[in-house]
């Protein structure tokens, strides 16, 4: 019953995972930045724009606010990612 819509969220997840990698990828680029020059893991003005830039991408109206919430988790989890990975080269 769900076989055709579960094939096509496979196949856009894979996707996404090679997207979000390339991110991450760039993410740690920022944390060797900051951690070289003492700046800090957050910045709330530019997730301010990363958040309205995204959900001015959005098509559906529908999604923004979805679109919001998943950028918003992926840069608490970009966070966290850059402060351990900041601890762990102390
Ligand atoms: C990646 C950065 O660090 C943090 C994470 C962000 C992100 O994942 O997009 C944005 C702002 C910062 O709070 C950054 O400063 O650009």
């Amino acid at each position: 019953m769900l076989e055709k819509q579960r094939e096509k969220i496979d196949t856009l997840d894979k996707q996404l995972v090679s997207l979000i990698e390339e991110r991450f990828d760039v993410v740690q680029e920022v944390a060797d930045i900051k951690q070289q020059h003492n700046i800090p893991v957050l910045d709330d003005e530019r997730e301010k724009r990363v958040i309205q830039k995204v959900q001015s991408y959005v098509k559906n109206p529908e999604y923004r606010s979805v679109m919001g919430q998943v950028f918003q988790s992926m840069m608490d989890v970009s966070k966290d990612f850059q402060k351990e990975k900041m601890e762990k080269q102390d």
